[in-house]
């Protein structure tokens, strides 16, 4: 098994795919009925139920296999260890090390420093700012320097808790920069400007914007891995600036100071938990052999549903309106990262990498696009989340969340069948249910930290690099060549593109 390549690791699951042939999850159950529980892991909050994949045993057992002859565990290691994991960048990847000390290796430990000094100058500013009659904050950032924060803060923060209400700007468009600043008083916001690389073209120009309306600089905040560009084009003090690292992916970095409106929105000491949250997960995951552990189980049924089943899409479905910007959050760790055409050595993948990743809350999405779950052509595998405990006391509507959450679940796999083809649920389609004691910092920290290490483990499989995205490139480098165009400095190369900007012309 050990040095099997891609190539014989997605043959292997496919093979197990097509012995199990055409059997139904209700058969899976209803064979083994301990199946409901054994196919069930909990790690502290966050309690997970994989009995209705469409696997059986033998078939999880093979992608284990698998996933040790790819060096699972070894791999696991260097992330941890501070091992160079993102080869085409030559960097690691320590966003372990934002949270836990898990490692003893010297990169580790010194990553691990840098982040404890950089949260010990976060809390600062969020007295500072808590105490300074600052009433809203604006975040200004993009990908990875916002759709962690905002899913966080629109996850966490209680109404009313925080002195100061929290904003996220992320859009070039101007309509986003609009909409935020109105009814916003620029004497009583903070800005932060959060950008790792600092050369992002959507936070250079709402920053500008955003400091023009300040109108004064005391109130601008940084947070980037480029101090020196915050400093000089924005004119920052470096009190002013929190760091990053180039060894935290963007996508990987809430749990670094770009983490800050989030601080400002639950407090230091609830961001904190989410750390903790998420370094109970990191230690289940580094310890746990692969048969127990949970972001093992996660990224096998991903696997299986991939490369076994051939299934193109997955859903990530939260039954709680606090989670309905997962989807949104997930799409970039899942896709940014696991989306590649080539391995490692730069050779073509050996099959389809990651399927499209999209979803939305239930029950909302119950009433949009869950006829095509049910009954479209192709069955779209998910994930289904729920809280147990609200923190509402509207218990009959949590218990019909919960029943309609269970339900879905139901229905996804038995589907049911009828003489009338209309009115006929074939089934048979694969979910897990994932869920959270309550949804307290501690436990959506281990929630996002299972799903980085699945993807991790996902990309190890395959063979590709998760940390890395070449592929956002091409996009901003024609952008930034037809900006010239649009100003009417130079002409199009593209005969489609040079008709679409004739036609702006025309009409602006
Ligand atoms: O934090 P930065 O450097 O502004 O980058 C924002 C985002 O842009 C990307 O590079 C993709 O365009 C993401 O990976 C990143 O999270």
């Amino acid at each position: 098994m050990r040095g099997m390549d891609a190539r014989t690791r997605i043959d292997t699951v496919a093979a197990e795919a097509r012995r199990l042939g055409d059997s139904r999850i209700s058969d899976l159950v209803s064979a083994k009925p301990a199946r409901s529980r054994e196919f069930a892991l909990r790690v502290g909050p966050l309690y997970a139920n994989f009995a209705r994949q469409r696997y059986d045993r033998q078939a999880l057992d093979a992608v284990f296999a698998a996933f040790e002859a790819a060096g699972g565990t070894q791999a696991l290691n260097a992330l941890f260890d501070g091992a160079q994991v993102n080869p085409t960048e030559a960097r690691p990847a320590l966003h372990t090390a934002l949270r836990s000390d898990l490692s003893s290796s010297d990169v580790a430990r010194n990553a691990h420093a840098q982040a404890c000094d950089a949260r010990a100058a976060m809390r600062r500013v969020v007295e500072q700012l808590h105490s300074s009659g600052v009433t809203d904050v604006v975040s200004v950032g993009i990908g990875g320097s916002d759709l962690g924060p905002r899913l966080a803060v629109d996850a966490l923060a209680e109404a009313g808790a925080s002195p100061v209400r929290v904003h996220f700007l992320s859009n070039v468009d101007g309509h986003a920069a609009k909409r935020v600043l109105a009814g916003l008083d620029p004497a009583r916001t903070a800005v932060l400007l959060i950008s790792k690389s600092f050369g992002t073209q959507e936070t250079l120009l709402n920053g500008r914007i955003l400091r023009e309306w300040l109108g004064d600089g005391a109130r601008l905040y940084a947070i980037s891995a480029n101090v020196e560009r915050a400093a000089k084009e924005f004119s920052i003090p470096p009190e002013r600036i929190l760091p990053m690292w180039d060894w935290v992916g963007g996508r990987y970095s809430l749990w670094s100071a770009v983490g800050l409106p989030i601080a400002l929105a639950i407090g230091m000491d609830g961001f904190e938990q989410l750390l903790d949250g998420a370094a109970e997960m990191d230690a289940h995951v580094l310890r746990t052999p692969m048969r127990e552990n949970l972001a093992a189980w996660h990224a096998a049924t991903a696997i299986f549903n991939r490369n076994g089943l051939g299934f193109g899409a997955h859903a990530v479905l939260p039954y709680d309106e606090r989670l309905r910007l997962l989807p949104n959050y997930l799409q970039q760790l899942v896709m940014e990262s696991l989306g590649k055409s080539v391995q490692v050595d730069g050779s073509p993948v050996a099959g389809d990498t990651v399927p499209v990743w999209w979803g939305g809350a239930g029950t909302d999405t119950q009433h949009s696009f869950f006829q095509a779950l049910h009954q479209g052509t192709e069955p779209v595998p998910c994930d289904l989340i729920g809280v147990v405990q609200p923190s509402h006391g509207h218990e009959v509507n949590h218990r019909a969340l919960l029943s309609n959450l269970f339900a879905q679940a139901e229905a996804f796999a038995n589907g049911q069948a009828s003489d009338d083809p209309h009115r006929s649920y074939a089934g048979n389609r694969p979910s897990t249910m994932l869920l959270l004691d309550a949804l307290t910092p501690h436990a959506f920290g281990a929630l996002l930290a299972l799903y980085e290490h699945s993807v991790y483990l996902q990309g190890v499989f395959w063979g590709i690099n998760p940390f890395d995205q070449f592929g956002v490139e091409l996009g901003k480098q024609l952008a930034s060549t037809l900006l010239p165009v649009l100003e009417g400095r130079d002409e199009a190369h593209d005969n489609v593109t040079r008709e679409l900007i004739a036609q702006v012309g025309a009409r602006s």
